[in-house]
């Protein structure tokens, strides 16, 4: 896979893995760019989870962006938040597996780390390894996220 962009954002609880996974990024031949949404050392105490991650599901649906990555201070608040986003899959994911089937499986287009939960070594780690996984259409999983989607739809239409 090639030519991804990317898009990270936190809150002021992952402002520091934020960081270094947009270096990682940048430094990433699979990536073709990346967008960091914030937060900024200027507006760590303004800038909220919500916030970012409804903008990071935003463009992402807005077909601006393929994935991101976003951090808060366990993952979930962002995950959550940008749940919110129609079309949206995104989820916390600490461990190697549940990575690999946020996109064999979900086929998400965010994934969370907390920063007060796991090492960033692990966590520069995990966002490698996402990045190498891609959805197959032609696998039994495309089934149960079409059954999320037309759920959305459903929901929509009412
Ligand atoms: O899920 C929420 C995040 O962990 C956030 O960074 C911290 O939220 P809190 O300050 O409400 O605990």
């Amino acid at each position: 896979m090639s030519g991804l962009r990317m898009l990270v954002g936190s809150d002021s609880a992952g402002y520091d893995y934020k960081q270094a996974l947009l270096a990682d990024l940048q430094a990433d031949e699979r990536v073709a760019s990346v967008v960091d949404l914030g937060a900024t050392a200027e507006s760590l105490d303004s800038c909220t989870y919500t916030s970012v991650a409804t903008r990071a599901g935003e463009l992402i649906m807005a077909g601006e962006a393929d994935r991101a990555i976003l951090v808060c201070g366990t993952g979930i608040g962002v995950s959550i938040a940008a749940n919110k986003v129609p079309g949206i899959r995104a989820t916390v994911a600490h461990d190697s597996f549940s990575v690999e089937r946020s996109i064999l499986s979900n086929d998400c287009q965010i994934l969370t780390f907390g920063q007060r939960v796991i090492g960033l070594q692990l966590a520069r780690r995990l966002a490698k390894e996402w990045l190498g996984y891609t959805f197959d259409p032609s696998s039994h999983s495309k089934a149960n996220v079409d059954e999320i989607v037309s759920y959305e739809a459903a929901v929509a239409a009412e």
